[in-house]
């Protein structure tokens, strides 16, 4: 379909959406409609089935966690086009309405931002009118957590946190490449892991130069994992996201623009209350890492080395297509997560979980200086506060295996005094802030720090 035929889509609508149990598999149906017509779309999510039969109360709670993934994952397609109109499928409680709302606005702020597209901030969804029936009361809260793995240092801290606590993790990944399954086989863990494949039109769209740009994907895997908790009759959906996710990027048009907005606290507030309200559930998600720093995470993560041949944080080999196979070291996470762990570890054993040393060359230093603030704003990246790096770059200037390092004597020059006083009296070491973990898992967290 023709790029202009795109741009005047006047709505999203969401067809229809089923499941096969014989197979896990889900289709998710997507419409963009205009005056040329209409183009369709189908998402293929296959979750991991049980031995066991599937009881119908758990079909029906189950059936209600993927009415709000059929909505959730819809951003990918509408952000294709952009239409002014959002029309739900069904009838919805607020809470869930508040859920699709900001998943719409605030997970697509980076893309509305980047496409000059300011009505994306401003998106209302249409609601159709109708009462919801009250779902059946789920509560598995008392059964193994499952616990996301993307790979990366933070899920490892958490894996390993609630193991030493006692909790026996199920492992768990949306469709897990080669580093994920490292990391599973390493844990000694058995994991589960669902398949999700994006309809291929879109990437022949995005080929031809359709609207594109970053979607809330921390939303969709969630989702996705805790309709296999449900399904597995497990307990809730442990993740490890960080206290500096919820911070934003920059803010435009008075609207705050957060690359990492679905991992931050406010998406995880909203996500408890829509499975509450909507499919019964009392103890469905929460992240156990919320109320620390990158930093601090790091800290934790040198603690044990039984990962370092696997664990990789970089984003580039995470891509869809042309994935690099660990560490690129050449990106904003690279760098952040390099200067992050450096402080804690011999440079020996750093370079070699990087396979290489990005504080002994010169040409990290432009991005350097705009992790520690001197240069441009925080990056779209998962990277933490300017804070956390200027406090990761005075420890380094401390110790002697690095305070000579090239790049290391050139950012140092370069911090301004403002950065050093904030950074002497930074708190990145105390956790803090509003957290959703339960009583029962605050011991995970407080024999972890
Ligand atoms: C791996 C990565 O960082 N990808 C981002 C990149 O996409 P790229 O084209 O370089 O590669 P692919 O990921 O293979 O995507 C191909 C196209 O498919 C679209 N797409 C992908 C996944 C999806 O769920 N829906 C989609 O529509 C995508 O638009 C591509 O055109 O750049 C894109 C544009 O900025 C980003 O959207 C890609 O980000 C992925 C969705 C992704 O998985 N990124 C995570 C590594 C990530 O950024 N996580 C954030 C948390 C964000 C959140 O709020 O949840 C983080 O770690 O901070
Ligand atoms: N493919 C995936 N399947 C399921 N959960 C995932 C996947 N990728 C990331 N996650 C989860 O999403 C959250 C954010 O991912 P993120 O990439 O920040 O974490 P990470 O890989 O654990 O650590 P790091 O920040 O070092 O990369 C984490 O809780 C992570 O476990």
């Amino acid at each position: 379909m023709p790029n202009e035929q795109l741009r005047r889509m006047d709505a999203f609508t969401f067809p229809s959406y089923s499941i096969d149990f014989a197979t896990g598999e889900v289709l998710f149906d997507y419409a963009l409609t205009g005056p040329d017509g209409e183009q369709r779309f189908t998402e293929a999510v296959t979750l991991p089935l049980p031995a066991e039969p599937v009881s119908d109360e758990t079909a029906a709670t189950l059936a209600r966690v993927l009415e709000l993934l059929h909505v959730v994952a819809g951003v990918s397609y509408y952000k294709a086009a952009a239409p002014p109109r959002l029309v739900l499928p069904a009838p919805l409680g607020a809470a869930a309405a508040d859920l699709v709302t900001a998943v719409y606005t605030k997970g697509l702020a980076e893309y509305a931002y980047r496409n000059q597209l300011p009505h994306v901030l401003e998106l209302r969804p249409e609601v159709p009118a109708g009462e919801v029936t009250p779902p059946r009361v789920h509560d598995d809260s008392d059964r193994r957590p499952l616990s996301a793995v993307g790979g990366g240092k933070d899920s490892i801290v958490t894996l390993e946190a609630l193991r030493r606590a006692g909790f026996d993790p199920v492992p768990f990944s949306v469709n897990p490449n080669h580093v994920i399954v490292s990391v599973n086989e390493a844990s000694d863990l058995v994991p589960l892991a669902a398949r999700r494949r994006i309809d291929p039109v879109l990437f022949d769209f995005n080929a031809a130069g359709a609207l594109n740009g970053h979607i809330p994907v921390t939303a969709i895997n969630s989702l996705i994992a805790v309709a296999t908790a449900v399904l597995h009759g497990l307990g809730p959906v442990v993740m490890s996201n960080e206290r500096s996710a919820s911070d934003p990027n920059l803010v435009w048009n008075g609207h705050e623009i957060n690359h990492q907005w679905s991992k931050g606290v406010e998406a995880e507030g909203l996500l408890r209350a829509a499975l509450a309200e909507h499919a019964g559930l009392t103890e469905p998600y929460f992240s156990l890492l919320r109320s620390l720093s990158e930093l601090h995470i790091a800290r934790l993560f040198a603690e044990t080395d039984r990962y370092d041949a696997v664990v990789t944080s970089c984003n580039a080999a995470f891509k869809l297509r042309d994935a690099s196979e660990r560490w690129c070291r050449d990106c904003p996470k690279c760098r952040f997560v390099f200067l992050a762990m450096a402080p804690f570890m011999s440079r020996e054993r750093i370079t070699t979980i990087f396979g290489g040393d990005l504080l002994a060359d010169e040409s990290q230093i432009p991005g350097y200086r705009e992790l520690l603030g001197v240069d441009g704003h925080k990056p779209f990246e998962c990277v933490g506060e300017v804070e956390e790096s200027v406090v990761a770059l005075s420890l380094l200037a401390e110790q002697e295996q690095w305070r000579d390092a090239p790049v290391v004597r050139a950012l140092v020059d370069a911090v301004p005094p403002t950065a050093w006083s904030a950074a002497a009296t930074s708190d990145v070491f105390t956790p803090g802030g509003p957290t959703h973990v339960p009583a029962p898992y605050a011991k995970a967290l407080t024999a972890l720090t």
